[in-house]
């Protein structure tokens, strides 16, 4: 693949990684901007920063830490990343995913994508969680797809489905975990629309995503998710509101980027027990999580 990024590059990549813990997570996480929190909460972790990953890229965006670490939530081995890449930072899309197809042959089976979004949905405040159900991938519309090139059949399939992208058992079990954890009051299940960044959008183009049919807005995720699903990764992901869209020219309001990272810290706690309390009650076909473990 013209980018670099083809299977002997991920492999190399994930072979390092093995070589370096005996932990074998089976679920990875992927935190937003401002919720690198998440990753703080592992235990046992053992944290490599992006730049001393071979081939790995490096985050550039405030609220990104740039580091994978590996680690335990709930007794559950996990990988997370604090810290992701976005189109808007200048990387080929290919890049920005690459570590979905690493967390695979890391030995991962599912992926938790979370991020911080802008409420499109009028129903939505901010601070409140939406479980992604369903995308609309914008820059996909213009040709700008993950997959485009030469498709490798070891990751997957030239033509993957995407209507079953967001599993109907994991959305099921984070708004069960969700109401036992006494969060019903802000969670939501909607539709997350993606752009390319980075300025954020116009009124009009608000008001446009809406009608279409998106409840919320960002520069995220849908990639990742992408990638995630043509390797046959199971995929769950969420959405912090963190700023409501702008919808209205009388409007005062205007969105951006400190906000986004000060509404992750209200919710950080929160969203690390949700998250780590589904990690918990997630079972994988192949063996116990329990025993994702090796040479101990
Ligand atoms: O999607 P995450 O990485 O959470 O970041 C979101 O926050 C940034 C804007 O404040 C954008 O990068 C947007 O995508
Ligand atoms: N728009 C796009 N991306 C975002 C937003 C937004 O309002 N908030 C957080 N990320």
């Amino acid at each position: 693949n013209k980018n670099g990024y083809d299977y002997e590059k991920c492999k190399e990549t994930a072979d390092w990684l093995l070589a370096q813990t005996t932990l074998r997570p089976l679920v990875a996480v992927v935190c937003g901007s401002g919720l690198g929190g998440l990753g703080d909460s592992l235990k046992d972790a053992v944290a490599f920063n992006y730049q001393d990953i071979p081939n790995f890229p490096q985050s550039t965006v405030h609220g990104h830490a740039g580091r994978l670490v590996f680690g335990k939530l709930k007794g559950r081995p996990c990988v997370c990343m604090q810290g992701r890449f976005h189109l808007y930072e200048g990387y080929p899309i290919q890049k920005i995913t690459a570590p979905m197809r690493i967390f695979k042959l890391l030995g991962v089976k599912t992926v938790i994508l979370t991020n911080a979004a802008g409420g499109l949905n009028e129903k939505y405040k901010v601070g409140d969680v939406m479980i992604i159900k369903d995308h609309i991938n914008m820059p996909g519309f213009a040709g700008c797809n993950p997959l485009m090139g030469p498709n490798d059949e070891r990751f997957g399939t030239r033509f993957p489905c995407m209507s079953d992208a967001y599993d109907r058992e994991l959305r099921q079990l984070a708004r069960h975990v969700g109401d036992e954890l006494g969060f019903g009051d802000f969670m939501h299940e909607g539709v997350y629309c993606v752009l390319g960044g980075p300025s954020f959008e116009t009124i009009a183009e608000c008001r446009m995503l809406r009608r279409l049919g998106a409840d919320a807005v960002g520069m995220s995720t849908v990639h990742e998710a992408i990638v995630a699903r043509h390797c046959g990764l199971r995929v769950f992901a969420l959405s912090l509101i963190t700023n409501q869209a702008v919808m209205d020219y009388d409007s005062e309001e205007k969105a951006n980027h400190q906000e986004v990272l000060q509404t992750g810290k209200v919710r950080s706690e929160q969203l690390a027990s949700l998250v780590s309390t589904m990690v918990m009650s997630m079972k994988h076909d192949s063996g116990d999580m329990l025993d994702g473990m090796c040479g101990q």
